[in-house]
């Protein structure tokens, strides 16, 4: 293989000009390698902006802009997709994302469709669970192999307040529904306010009870109201504090240097406690990641907004290498990290329920 280039970090930056899918000074390899010698292996789909929370720290109250259906990838286009980041791309593991999967009724037929055309690959959800109680099982036997669930608190009240749904039954069903039909291992998200940081402990309990390994994540500037300050946010070190007061946490760091979320022991073990700190203690060094909108398009990057059509070149006829050098494309040019730290920081236009987290 062509030796890599490795890039000087750089701020990250959407107002460079040019082709965002150059393969200018591109090794010649497969991969999906980019300037930094990264190379993205894990693939995470948007299949939706529609959503049936409307968590403070992602969406707007109304909901995202509607995308019209025509405009969304198919089912059999999502499936070809995949088909090609896996046979000729590298791509070892996809996961399925938002918006809220769920609210595509199509997206059994996605899984089974993905698992028949990439066998032995697994196939992921991050979902916030609403109605999931009646779909685990359809899922499971089409093919999903895991699921993530967002709950950021156990307390109906404060539950409700946080994503201005009144749904957490519903959540803990589909938690449980998830688990009994063996889409395992089981882990939850939980976005990181000021306002959950007293709940912390009690959810933490909830889910040691619950055999689900509960990870905190530290609050991006990814809401679609702009209301993120960095000095207001919650950080993996005081959530610690916080959490040392009740717990005996012992850290034991990533079993994969990629992984976002650092692990701590919670009392000796066996059951364990992930913070992925974003914001505070960036992995975009170690960054695997490739995303793909509802609409077809590839970010190279959560934060970059510089994004390459896919859809066009799947609706004029373009071949499985065209799709695959557009997408080469398109993570060669990713940026070293998100930049939050840097002067002049601008997030993306884009929020989290329109990317896909
Ligand atoms: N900065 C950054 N944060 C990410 C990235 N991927 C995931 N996250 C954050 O991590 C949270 C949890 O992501 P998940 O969708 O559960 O995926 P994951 O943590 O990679 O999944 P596992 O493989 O189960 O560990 C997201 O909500 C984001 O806040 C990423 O590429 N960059
Ligand atoms: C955008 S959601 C889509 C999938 C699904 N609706 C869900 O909530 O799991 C994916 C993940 O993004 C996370 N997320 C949303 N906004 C975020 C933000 N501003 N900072 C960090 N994570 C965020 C959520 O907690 C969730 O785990
Ligand atoms: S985090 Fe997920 S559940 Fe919450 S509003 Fe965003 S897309 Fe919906
Ligand atoms: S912010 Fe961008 S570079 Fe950093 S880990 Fe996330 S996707 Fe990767």
């Amino acid at each position: 293989m062509t030796p890599v280039v490795v890039g000087i970090p750089t701020v990250r930056s959407n107002s460079v000009r040019g082709n965002p899918a150059s393969m200018t000074g591109r090794p010649d390899t497969d991969v999906l390698i980019d300037k930094f010698g990264r190379v993205a292996r894990d693939l995470r789909i948007s299949i939706t902006e529609k959503c049936s929370l409307r968590c403070t720290y992602c969406m707007p109250e109304e909901g995202l802009p509607v995308i019209p259906a025509a405009d969304l990838l198919s089912t059999e286009e999502i499936v070809r997709v995949v088909g090609i980041g896996v046979d000729r791309l590298g791509i070892r593991e996809v996961r399925f994302t938002g918006g809220e999967p769920l609210m595509r009724k199509d997206l059994e037929k996605i899984i089974s469709g993905c698992a028949e055309r990439v066998p032995g690959i697994p196939l992921a959800m991050t979902t916030n669970a609403v109605g999931l109680e009646h779909r685990a099982q359809q899922l499971a036997a089409a093919g999903l192999t895991r699921v993530n669930v967002s709950l950021d608190s156990v307390d109906r009240a404060h539950f409700a307040e946080l994503t201005r749904r009144d749904r957490l039954p519903s959540v803990l069903a589909g938690i449980h529904a998830a688990a009994r039909v063996g889409l395992a291992p089981l882990k939850v998200n939980a976005v990181l306010m000021r306002e959950t940081l007293s709940g912390a402990a009690e959810l933490l309990h909830w889910c040691v009870d619950a055999g689900v390994e509960l990870r905190f994540i530290e609050q991006m500037p990814l809401d679609a109201d702009h209301t993120w300050a960095r000095e207001n946010m919650v950080t993996a070190e005081e959530l610690l504090t916080v959490l040392g007061t009740r717990f005996t946490l012992t850290a034991i760091g990533r079993d994969d240097p990629s992984a976002p979320a650092e692990e701590w022991k919670i009392d000796g073990g066996p059951a364990t406690v992930g913070i992925i700190a974003s914001v505070t203690r960036s992995f975009c060094a170690d960054c695997d990641r490739t995303r793909m909108t509802a609409e077809g398009t590839i970010r190279s990057c959560l934060f970059s907004d510089r994004e390459v059509d896919l859809r066009a070149a799947l609706r004029s006829g373009g071949g499985d290498d065209e799709i695959a050098d557009l997408w080469r494309g398109a993570m060669w040019n990713k940026w070293a990290g998100h930049g939050i730290a840097a002067e002049g920081f601008v997030p993306p236009e884009r929020s989290m329920g329109a990317i896909g987290g």
